[in-house]
């Protein structure tokens, strides 16, 4: 392939008995008139885009038999997005060759069940012949056939139009949309389109209302209908589908049915702008910009949702919460993400999230979900929104919409440090401790789930809990995350050292507790940045020694961390718990390491810190447990 050849949005290759008159077309069209002595065969033709109705590039191959040996036409072949089978309607023997030769090769060269669509051509129709009883048997029996035409080199009759139709078969192709054998939309067409319905149905009623209804007319076509046009619409739609209209509304079935219309009408170019604009290509994927804009995240930075972002998954809880009691039921969630490919919020994954006493979705959990996802997987972010429709009417000329407007991306965490302070709202909390130190019963707190629950949860697991924590007077992400380190000696992951704060918990009850703690921390964080603390667990049980060289509280001294605190049965099942403030706090501030460190209150308010100071007082009193 040249590299102009590359360049063509549509290759047209036109294939046929010998003397049918391919060559005769070619020549008919580029010089928009008759040309008596054609060669043999033409070079590659390549038409500009501006002077396609479609706008497309275009490049024509003109293939003869005689010239060219098989392996070359089937090569050219597997390169064409569209096929123009040439036969002369004044000799029947080219009809044959349609069916004994042409399509056959084809098959042979993209496999049994192909989608490149086909055009059959019937050259030479300047007399009286015609071969349409011939043909449409063919057309019927062979899916791949998207349309026939006749037309004439000779006279002009449709030279242009075929060209048109194997550009538009190329550009709006039936096969994804319609099985031609039950005359219905293909699953992944209806897949598709239920899509569209569910993201277009904003109030989550089932139906389109009018208002929906016009909303989408312009969001695809770019004006509004009127209310004749709606009218006929619907009473097109309720004259060949009894439940496509209700209440004066359209609904899924009616939507589909419209659809349907559309394609066996000859207008799948209205279907596709639809498609298109919810993102599909023409293998009725996503594609991949539309899922996976492109993003650079600098060292050090992190990701977050903006304030579109927030307002976009906000306002979907919104409809989805049909009985306004700010939870998603099973139902409501499974609805929610029906549109999404494979479930997200699962029975396991929930475990990371607060749920309401059913064990239904809070609002929060919810929210914190999108910031969890956001922060530890952007991509599926991405994917999910995409999916849901955050991209859809946001294109800008030009340019289809992606979901990139979804999410921010904070100041390196290097300024914020010089700068000792920092706007970023999601903060990652790693937590370290030995087997049985209670890890489990301290994350799930911050779910708002206690003994009880965690002993249902028994060995199912999420290594992440996340909620919303308040510092000062603002809500922040809190994300806690278990370190699956089964000894001391097992390496950590720089993704694992690069956390906001470590949580490190010991069992006092158990006297190899501590040790694995004191060993992780002077392994990994010792003379690092990242604010640490010990927490110690089981605290209502008898303290024992540990076997370590200095007990917790000495080691911490050395150490320069605050006092080991103590993590007792009244903050168990407490997403509110002080705890949890502190932890997010020295996220927040971590400038502030040796002040939690002095944990002097008097030394505190003589030191100027800014804003952070305030909340600061409040935080050291709430430390004292
Ligand atoms: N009456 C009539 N004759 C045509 C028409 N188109 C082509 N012909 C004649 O048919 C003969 C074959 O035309 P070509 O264009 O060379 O056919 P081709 O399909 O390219 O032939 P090969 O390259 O040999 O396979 C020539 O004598 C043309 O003048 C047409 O529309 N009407
Ligand atoms: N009495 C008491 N028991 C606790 C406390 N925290 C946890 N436990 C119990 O200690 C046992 C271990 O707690 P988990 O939270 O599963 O500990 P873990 O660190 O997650 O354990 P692994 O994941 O197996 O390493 C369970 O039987 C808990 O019920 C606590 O504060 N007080
Ligand atoms: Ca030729
Ligand atoms: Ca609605």
């Amino acid at each position: 392939m040249s590299d102009d050849e590359t360049l063509a949005d549509v290759r047209i290759v036109l294939i046929g008995d010998e003397g049918c008159g391919k060559t005769s077309l070619v020549m008919s069209l580029l010089e928009d008139e008759w040309v008596d002595a054609v060669p043999r065969r033409l070079d590659r033709v390549l038409i500009p885009a501006d002077v396609t109705p479609e706008n497309v590039t275009t490049s024509i191959v003109d293939l003869s038999i005689k010239e060219e040996d098989e392996n070359w036409i089937v090569s050219e072949i597997r390169q064409a997005n569209v096929i123009c089978v040439v036969y002369s309607v004044t000799d029947e023997s080219t009809v044959d060759g349609i069916q004994t030769k042409w399509l056959p090769l084809i098959r042979q060269s993209f496999g049994e069940y192909h989608e490149t669509p086909v055009i059959l051509v019937g050259n030479k129709s300047d007399g009286t012949a015609n071969n349409t009883d011939k043909i449409l048997p063919i057309m019927e029996a062979n899916t791949e056939v998207e349309t026939c035409v006749e037309c004439s080199a000779r006279t002009m009759k449709n030279v242009s139009e075929i060209f048109y139709y194997a550009q538009k078969a190329v550009i709006y192709p039936t096969r994804p949309l319609y099985d031609a054998d039950t005359k219905q939309l293909t699953d992944r067409a209806r897949k598709a389109l239920i899509r569209v319905f569910k993201i277009c149905d904003r109030d989550n009623d089932g139906y389109l209302s009018d208002t929906e209804l016009n909303d989408f007319q312009k969001l695809c076509f770019g004006i509004p209908l009127t209310s004749t046009a709606l009218e006929d619409v619907k009473r097109a739609v309720s004259d060949g589908c009894p439940d496509g209209v209700a209440n004066d509304s359209l609904m899924l079935a009616g939507f589909l049915y419209l659809h349907l219309l559309f394609i066996e009408r000859g207008r799948h170019e209205t279907t596709w702008a639809v498609l298109r604009k919810f993102g599909y290509e023409t293998s009725l994927k996503l594609s991949e910009d539309y899922l996976y804009p492109r993003i650079t995240i600098p060292v050090g930075c992190s990701t977050e949702l903006s304030p579109e972002g927030v307002q976009f998954v906000s306002a979907l809880f919104e409809k989805y919460d049909e009985d306004k009691d700010g939870c998603l039921s099973p139902s409501e969630l499974q609805n929610l993400f029906s549109v999404c490919p494979v479930p997200v919020i699962t029975k396991d994954n929930i475990l990371a999230l607060e749920t309401n006493q059913r064990g239904w979705l809070t609002y929060n959990g919810y929210m914190a979900y999108w910031n969890m996802t956001t922060l530890i997987n952007l991509t599926q972010t991405f994917e999910q929104l995409a999916y849901l429709g955050f991209p859809v009417g946001r294109s800008g000329p030009g340019r289809a919409g992606n979901t990139l407007d979804s999410i921010r991306v904070t100041r390196e965490r290097k300024k914020d440090l010089e700068n000792h302070g920092t706007d970023r709202k999601v903060f990652q909390c790693l937590v370290v401790g030995a087997k049985d130190a209670g890890k489990t019963v301290f994350m799930q707190s911050l779910a708002g789930r206690g003994m009880a629950d965690v002993a249902q949860i028994g060995r199912r697991h999420s290594p992440f809990v996340i909620n919303r924590v308040r510092v000062k007077e603002e809500s922040k992400y809190l994300l806690l995350r278990e370190v699956d380190v089964l000894s001391p000696q097992d390496a950590l992951g720089s993704g694992e050292t690069s956390a906001d704060v470590v949580a490190f918990l010991y069992d006092i009850s158990n006297p190899d507790s501590f040790a694995f703690c004191a060993t992780v921390y002077q392994k990994y964080f010792y003379r690092t940045k990242t604010p640490c603390v010990m927490i110690a667990t089981k605290v209502e049980r008898e303290e024992v020694d540990q076997r370590w060289e200095v007990p917790p509280e000495e080691f911490c001294r050395q150490f320069e961390l605050p006092k080991p605190i103590k993590f007792s049965t009244g903050n168990i099942g407490q997403s509110s718990s002080p705890i949890f403030e502190q932890l997010a706090m020295m996220a927040v501030y971590p400038h502030l390491r040796r002040v939690f460190y002095l944990n002097d209150s008097n030394l505190l308010s003589k030191i100027t810190f800014g804003a952070a100071i305030v909340a600061l007082a409040g935080f050291l009193v709430l430390k004292n447990l």
